[in-house]
């Protein structure tokens, strides 16, 4: 167990944020937290990593718990002049050699001496993920990891993380509002708004009918590609056998839709 927080609540201007959430994190698990704008996912993960002190319940911590932070805004301006290599080091002293090798891990190594005002919307969000590996942490805690990244470059960074969770081991903290992606790359999704309305594996979630109800139309489109993805295996000559026995011919084009970046997490 890395985190485990029971029944966590914190109050701000007599209002509750958050209230009654449960929460576990353990060693190489993604869990992800999803609900609308302002249900407090940031402020649970606020709660796990112990910026925040809860008012109501307790959060437990592996002793020694060492966390890698992707927030979800930097306060760097990101006009002024800096070095990828630089943004690495803002906050705290790093080896060049770890440097490199998250620079390396995250696919960015060629951008060491790139100036952050000139990096592509994904070429960022690798180099906020590099930074939060560099100290090689037991939990990862990504706030919003994909924002200003088309599809298919979200698919390559969920799919970087999900390889970074298998080699290291560590524990993910995903905060994400993209009910697809989320649906095929994690193990735990935690529903919030305002307090937990669902959680538990991915197939589970997406049947609850308090998600159904927070997210509408949106989670009908999920559940409709999640049952897709799962309800037929792939035949190892490329066709496609359906649960009635039948097989036909796979097409390429019978997947384009399908945001699974490698399949992590949920069990076929
Ligand atoms: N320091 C604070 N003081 C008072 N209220 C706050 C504070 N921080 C956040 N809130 C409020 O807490 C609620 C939950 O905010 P939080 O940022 O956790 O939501 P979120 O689910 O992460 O939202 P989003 O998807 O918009 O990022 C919001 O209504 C927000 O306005």
């Amino acid at each position: 167990m890395l985190v485990k927080g029971e029944d966590l609540g914190i109050e701000r201007g007599g209002r509750w944020l958050i209230r009654h959430v449960d929460l576990e994190i353990h060693r190489g698990e993604i869990v992800t937290l999803i609900g609308p704008n302002g249900s407090g996912k940031s402020t649970t993960a606020r709660l796990a990593t112990g910026v925040w002190r809860p008012d109501e319940g307790r959060v437990r911590r592996a002793a020694g718990l060492t966390i890698g932070y992707v927030p979800q805004k930097l306060s760097i301006d990101r006009t002024l002049p800096l070095t990828v290599e630089r943004l690495m080091r803002l906050t705290s002293r790093r080896e060049a050699a770890a440097v490199e090798r998250a620079l390396e891990r995250t696919g960015i190594g060629h951008l060491r001496r790139a100036e952050v005002q000139n990096l592509s919307g994904g070429e960022f969000q690798r180099a906020l993920l590099a930074r939060a590996i560099v100290g090689e942490p037991d939990l990862l805690v990504l706030d919003e990891p994909v924002q200003g990244v088309d599809f298919s470059g979200q698919v390559a960074i969920y799919d970087l993380i999900g390889q970074i969770r298998d080699e290291t081991g560590c524990g993910v903290l995903l905060i994400s509002h993209d009910l697809h992606i989320v649906m095929a790359s994690t193990d735990t999704v935690l529903c919030l708004n305002g307090h937990v309305c669902c959680a538990g594996a991915p197939r589970s979630v997406a049947n609850d009918p308090e998600y159904l109800k927070l997210f509408g139309d949106r989670a009908a489109g999920t559940l409709a590609v999640y049952r897709h993805q799962h309800d037929h295996s792939h035949l190892p000559d490329g066709r496609i056998q359906h649960p009635d026995g039948t097989i036909t011919e796979g097409h390429d084009d019978d997947h384009a839709h399908r945001p699974d970046p490698g399949g992590h997490g949920v069990g076929g």
